[in-house]
């Protein structure tokens, strides 16, 4: 609605600003937002002129954070492999569990059963998780089609997330995720057959915001990656990857080469990589879910990271096989308990920096002046409490766009 202001007072904020130390935090605080985006911002008492014309919240004092991004999410899909869970805990190895039909195959035909609307279904329930713990914007990954129809089906599922719930939607093209059985061992082929051409087709639909891959010894090598990311910049589409989740192939400094806006999972990163990363300003995004899940050994090089000032972000990896994960909550706990990052650093992983990651800091991901007005308002005494605590959900309101959308 034209020229709707809203004014909320008594905040304490947690701005996560770049160039403010820690998360950005301002006691006593104010924001007006104008037409869905921040207006002004700053301490109660400097309140502008035309602030006496909005409507007014008060905040009673609450913590204030930037909406929450989960920039890495596959939360798109068909089914669920909680069977392949059970046979995994009852020893199965990898290879037994492929052979029964587990594995991504498994939900590549749960996937592909299910029409666009039947995916929007299957998904609203996790999509409404992430968004009742304060998420604003959730990215989607293709990946469980393989086949073109399968992967657009996919990312009109996603699309049709957006138009349905208070949340923004970047959509990645991961047709080169795994390869199809009709084309075992014949990865060129359908990156040639399948790959390209969806992702041609994809970009005229305008269902592609990125394109990503898996760069990983049992997916695909760095030379296949580079046909995927050849045709993703010709057709003008930014990149991610995949890379060292299981090994190291260089898959992040390939992608860093390619100014990738990420290099996500990174367990296996070296020094070449991440000197790769620093150079193209490529986001370091760390999935501490399936790193948990799969019960890798191998903990992402983040002190290293830290020292070469590479931006890292914290996602869910939300997906059926390896990270069944709905809680940016409990990823920012993880990432901290396992990985070691700090609060500030798990605050600004799932805020500034996964907007970083996806190429939309300048309209979301802070409090700043002229960013969307997408904010979480929090029950909390302090912002370390938001990493602290398991399987606890603080949050009062969410705002998206400048509008309460209540929890
Ligand atoms: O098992 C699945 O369904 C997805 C696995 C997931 N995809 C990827 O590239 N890495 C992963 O851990
Ligand atoms: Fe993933």
């Amino acid at each position: 609605m034209k020229n709707h202001r809203t004014l909320w007072t008594n905040a304490r904020l947690a701005t996560l600003a770049p160039q403010q130390p820690g998360c950005g935090i301002m006691e006593d605080a104010a924001i007006l937002c104008e037409d869905g985006c921040i207006s002004w911002m700053g301490r109660a008492h400097d309140l502008p002129q035309a602030a006496g014309q909005a409507e007014h919240r008060d905040l009673e004092g609450r913590w204030v954070t930037p909406a929450f991004i989960d920039c890495h999410t596959h939360l798109v899909f068909g089914g669920d492999r909680a069977m392949e869970f059970e046979m995994r805990l009852n020893g199965a190895t990898y290879e037994e569990i492929a052979r029964a039909g587990g594995g991504i195959v498994s939900s590549v035909a749960a996937t592909n059963a299910l029409s666009v609307p039947e995916l929007v279904e299957a998904s609203l329930a996790r999509v409404d998780t992430l968004l009742r713990e304060g998420v604003g914007t959730v990215e989607i990954k293709s990946g469980y089609g393989l086949n073109i129809e399968g992967e657009l089906n996919m990312l009109r599922a996603a699309r049709a997330l957006e138009a349905q719930r208070p949340v923004r939607v970047i959509t990645s093209y991961l047709a080169a995720h795994a390869t199809p059985a009709a084309y075992k061992g014949r990865n060129v082929d359908y990156i040639r057959e399948v790959v390209l051409p969806g992702m041609e087709q994809g970009h005229a639909d305008g269902l592609i915001d990125a394109v990503d891959g898996f760069c990983e010894g049992i997916a695909f090598s760095v030379g296949e990656m580079r046909l995927v990311f050849d045709k993703a910049r010709t057709l003008g589409l930014p990149v991610k990857l995949h890379a060292e989740q299981l090994s190291n192939l260089g898959g992040a400094a390939m992608a860093a080469s390619y100014g990738a806006l990420s290099a996500d999972h990174l367990e296996y990163l070296d020094g070449q990589g991440i000197a790769q990363m620093a150079k193209a300003g490529t986001v370091a995004v760390l999935l501490p879910g399936a790193f948990y899940a799969i019960n890798e050994t191998q903990k992402p090089p983040v002190a290293a990271l830290r020292d070469a000032a590479v931006p890292i972000a914290v996602a869910t990896d939300c997906n059926p096989g390896t990270s069944p994960l709905t809680s940016l909550l409990l990823a920012m706990n993880m990432a901290a308990t396992l990985f070691r990052l700090t609060v500030d650093e798990c605050l600004a992983g799932v805020t500034r920096e996964a907007a970083r990651a996806l190429g939309l800091l300048s309209q979301t991901g802070t409090i700043e002046v002229g960013k969307s007005a997408d904010f979480a308002i929090w029950e909390i005494e302090r912002p370390a409490e938001l990493v602290y605590r398991m399987g606890f959900n603080p949050l009062h309101a969410r705002v998206f766009k400048g509008i309460e959308v209540g929890t």
